[in-house]
């Protein structure tokens, strides 16, 4: 039985994956289902930043917000940091003196643990160019690097969204087992694999495809609000 519905905000909640314009007709959806069922956002995105749209969607105070990719993790009112400190903001600044193009998100000095930089062009050409910098910083086994379709992402080898849910479920005293997760990119592949009911938006990558158990007919927020309207009562 679904207890939590948990939905990533870049790529899912928006209209696209190339865009951060809101899906109204998502946003709607979810709204319809507040109180009967708990709701939360589980993102790459900085702590305050999920805050304040958790706050503009109208989840109540308390609900589930996991940030900076599984690093943050804000329910009932209380903050809890689940990443190492590596000062990857460090890291970050020699990179972007390393590689032309690279910038800082507009994020970069509201994030603690997960570090987000941004760049034109392919985006695994960009995270092989970052590994490769990594490597002669003697970081490569220590830094998870990863791209969102939104921006590249650094952060402690061994944290993700999973760890974050999974800390959740156990703080809500359920198992994940009752849990839907939607996403649409890379970022999300660890968290399909950990709850009950792995969700894919129809533009996601192949590689979420490959591990969801759900791919919807629609991209972004017109598959969520198909899901939560069609497939979620009949879960
Ligand atoms: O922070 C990003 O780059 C993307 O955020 P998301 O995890 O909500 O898709
Ligand atoms: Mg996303």
């Amino acid at each position: 039985m679904v207890k939590a519905v948990l939905l990533d905000i870049d790529g899912t909640l928006t209209r696209d994956r190339d865009t951060e314009a809101l899906e109204p007709e998502a946003i709607a959806a979810i709204q319809d289902i507040v109180g009967r069922y708990v709701v939360g956002l589980v993102t790459g995105n900085a702590l305050v930043v999920t805050q304040a749209l958790a706050r503009y969607i109208g989840l109540p105070r308390g609900s589930p917000l996991i940030a900076e990719n599984g690093c943050l993790v804000d329910y009932n009112g209380e903050v809890r940091e689940l990443c190492e400190d590596l000062n990857l903001r460090d890291a970050a600044l020699r990179l972007m003196k390393a590689i032309p193009d690279l910038r800082p998100t507009y994020q970069f000095n509201y994030r603690r643990f997960d570090i987000t930089l941004w760049a034109p062009g392919d985006p695994l050409d960009l995270v092989n160019a970052v590994k490769i910098e990594l490597r002669k910083m003697n970081l490569e086994n220590r830094v998870r690097v990863s791209h969102s379709g939104y921006a590249l992402h650094l952060q402690p080898i061994n944290s993700s969204k999973a760890v974050g849910i999974k800390y959740i479920c156990s703080a809500m005293g359920i198992g994940c087992s009752d849990v839907v997760y939607i996403g649409d990119s890379d970022t999300d592949v660890e968290a399909m694999e950990i709850v009950g009911y792995g969700v894919a938006v129809s533009n996601a990558t192949d590689e979420l495809k490959k591990r969801a158990r759900i791919v919807l007919e629609k991209p972004s927020g017109k598959g969520v609000a198909d899901f939560i309207r069609y497939y979620l009562p009949r879960l």
